[in-house]
């Protein structure tokens, strides 16, 4: 691949942004940077008044003076005249916000999905939501260890795009990039999808041997044996290891499972405190993914034939089928068995 200098002159330089909750106004405010223009759809009215009228976003980005060159709307519309799109809705609403906006969204235009996680009921990953619903859009994936607050903040952020075609793949992170937001380009939707999603599950299993008090023993093995079942399912799915040991997969991981920055490190810390779930997600608007892909992400497990034991934990306590006690007791009671699947996997 050609390489980029940040900030360097590119033909997408209208980003429009689908979500205005934190990583959406984040990565609005990373374009503006970058110096791009950015119009920004957001689902709620208030949302959109705020941003235009105050220059902040306090329900989801609070502390941040945004830049005046952010333009909200809340009319889809609005985003037809973008060169290149930043897909931010939550997974469970993806289908319908893309449904919204498909009238409006010619063929062709770049679709970045910056979103983590797996459709319940289809068990389908955000380019598959996407595909279906705006066929003629050119899919990309941009993930990697980047909390909305930090990057909003212009600190230090590194991410993955992922971009089956290379020179568009290029075009992206020359329009994105900027000397604190560094993208690495990589051909792999796949491994980048599936790190996204998983790591949010493995961080509510994280944050649960916080809150139970376990030790630094348990967060390291937890976070370890959970990026194996990463790396399982990744590989299973197509990803290459490569791409799973790097920004998207392992990078999001450690930085997931070990600060309570993170909403679904900090819901599992607060589960494993005792709290239930319920309450937590009531005192709650911004969205925690792992609750809702746990699910899903056991179920493609099943179906590939992939032993993913943390992952089918955590999906069992927030259905409300085991408790924390009873589901800890059963990992800790697994048969021992080879730290590395053998053979190994190619
Ligand atoms: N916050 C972060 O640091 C990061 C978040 N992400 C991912 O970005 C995605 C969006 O997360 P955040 O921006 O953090 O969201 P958020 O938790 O800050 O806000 C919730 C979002 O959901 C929207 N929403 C609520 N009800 C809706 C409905 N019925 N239809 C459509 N939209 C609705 C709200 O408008 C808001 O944009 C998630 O998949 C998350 O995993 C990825 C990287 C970093
Ligand atoms: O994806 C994230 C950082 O890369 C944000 O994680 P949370 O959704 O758990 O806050």
């Amino acid at each position: 691949m050609a390489t980029n200098t940040p900030g360097e002159a590119t033909r997408l330089q209208h980003i429009g942004v689908i979500g205005g909750g934190a990583w959406g106004t984040a990565l609005a405010q990373s374009a503006c940077r970058a110096g791009r223009k950015v119009t920004l759809w957001a689902y709620e009215f208030e949302t959109v008044a705020e941003i235009n009228d105050h220059r902040t976003n306090r329900v989801y980005l609070p502390g941040v003076a945004l830049d005046p060159g952010i333009r909200a709307t809340a009319k889809a519309k609005d985003i037809a005249a973008a060169d290149a799109l930043l897909f931010v809705a939550p997974s469970q609403f993806s289908r319908a916000v893309a449904s919204e906006i498909a009238p409006h969204l010619p063929s062709g235009t770049p679709v970045v999905i910056c979103t983590k996680g797996v459709e319940q009921g289809t068990n389908a990953f955000m380019s598959e939501v996407v595909h279906e619903v705006l066929p003629g859009a050119k899919i990309a994936v941009l993930s990697g260890p980047s909390f909305a607050g930090e990057v909003a903040r212009s600190l230090p952020t590194a991410l993955t795009l992922a971009c089956p075609d290379e020179a568009l793949g290029a075009e992206l992170t020359a329009a994105l990039a900027h000397r604190t937001f560094r993208v690495y380009w990589t051909d792999d939707v796949t491994a980048a999808q599936v790190g996204g999603a998983v790591k949010n599950v493995l961080a509510i299993a994280a944050g649960i041997v916080e809150g139970r008090k376990f030790g630094a023993n348990a967060h390291a093995a937890m976070v370890t044996r959970g990026f194996a079942e990463l790396v399982r399912l990744g590989r299973a799915l197509g990803g290459r290891f490569e791409t799973l040991t790097g920004l998207s997969g392992l990078g999001d991981l450690i930085l997931t499972a070990s600060s309570v920055q993170s909403r679904n490190m900090s819901l599992g810390l607060a589960l494993g405190q005792g709290r239930l779930l319920s309450e937590i997600l009531g005192q709650r608007k911004s969205v925690s993914e792992g609750v809702h892909s746990a699910g899903a992400v056991v179920a493609l497990a099943a179906k590939h034939g992939v032993e993913m034991p943390i992952c089918e934990a955590v999906h069992s306590v927030v259905k409300g089928e085991t408790s924390v006690d009873d589901a800890i007791d059963a990992l800790l009671s697994r048969p021992l068995r080879a730290e590395v699947d053998f053979p190994p996997a190619q």
